[in-house]
């Protein structure tokens, strides 16, 4: 099984969650082939040849970083071969997360899904039944949230790091079951 880890992050957060699906994914999966690497690394045919794909980002303005928009719109041309049919997505992202609700997190992982649902793919959320899920989960994926209450950087903590980390292993948990 071929996995690719892709994501973007300007300040380190959202690459330590892409690190903790992955050691999650792997302790789950031991056979997995499991590739991490930021967005702009990450060509057409990496999506290609994945058999599940995790896309992660900060949230930036309520949405996702560009760079992962700037992939998602060059990957259309995949949609034309139908070359992501079956494949396996799961979502992650940061977000400072300022005031009582997410900052726009909820919206930034529904937009991937939407993308992956475009190409015929397979969505993976997060069950509340799993480990971590109080500290990091919502039903679309998996969340960090990284600002303190100033709305500055404050960083991510362990728990939504130990979510992540739960959140691959059940990526890897029902890709097993839907594609071996
Ligand atoms: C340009 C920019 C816009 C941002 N907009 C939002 C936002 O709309 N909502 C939010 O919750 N956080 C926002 N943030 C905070 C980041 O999402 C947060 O710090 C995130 O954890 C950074 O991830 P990184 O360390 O992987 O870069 C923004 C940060 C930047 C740099």
């Amino acid at each position: 099984m071929q996995v690719l880890i892709s994501y973007h992050s300007d300040y380190g957060s959202t690459a330590k969650m892409a690190e903790a699906i992955a050691a999650g994914y792997r302790a789950a999966s031991p056979a997995a082939r499991v590739v991490v690497q930021t967005v702009t690394q990450t060509t057409l045919d990496d999506l290609a040849a994945a058999d599940v794909i995790l896309l992660g980002t900060p949230v930036h303005m309520g949405s996702m970083a560009w760079p992962m928009k700037k992939l998602i719109d060059e990957g259309a041309r995949l949609w034309m071969d139908g070359a992501l049919e079956g494949k396996v997505g799961g979502v992650f992202a940061s977000g400072g997360g300022l005031g009582g609700g997410g900052g726009g997190v909820e919206q930034t992982l529904v937009s991937l899904h939407s993308n992956f649902l475009a190409h015929g793919m397979v969505v993976v959320g997060f069950p509340k039944s799993l480990p971590g899920y109080a500290d990091g989960g919502l039903p679309w994926g998996v969340y960090g949230r990284t600002g303190n209450h100033q709305g500055m950087p404050g960083g991510i903590s362990d728990a939504s790091l130990r979510a992540a980390r739960s959140y691959g292993a059940h990526v890897a948990e029902i890709a097993g079951r839907l594609l071996s």
